[in-house]
């Protein structure tokens, strides 16, 4: 199942700038350990945002929200997700739905 997630970053200005560095290189870690499993499928960043539009394949809602959960980043995002379906008219996809 294929989601479009939306992740908006707002770190508090009390943050330590080294903790704050410890979190962005776990999450990195983190990301690009999914990325290479495939279920992290597109990681886009929003121009002028500290923001992303990513692209998930995984196999149930309950995946999807564990893998978000764990985010290093989790307790300073916003995150909206989308389920995407099969649309009729596409002739053609970047990515393949299962
Ligand atoms: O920078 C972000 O958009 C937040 C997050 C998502 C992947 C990553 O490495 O950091």
């Amino acid at each position: 199942m294929l989601y479009l997630v939306r992740m908006d970053v707002k770190l508090p200005a009390t943050l330590a700038p080294a903790e704050a560095d410890a979190i962005k290189a776990r999450e990195k870690a983190y990301s690009q350990g999914l990325q290479r499993e495939g279920r992290w499928r597109h990681l886009w960043r929003v121009v002028g945002e500290y923001a992303n539009y990513s692209v998930f394949d995984v196999e149930s809602n309950d995946e999807l929200h564990t893998l978000l959960s764990q985010l290093p980043l989790f307790p300073y995002m916003q995150i909206q997700v989308t389920p995407l379906a099969q649309h009729p008219s596409a002739i053609a996809s970047a990515i393949t739905a299962n």
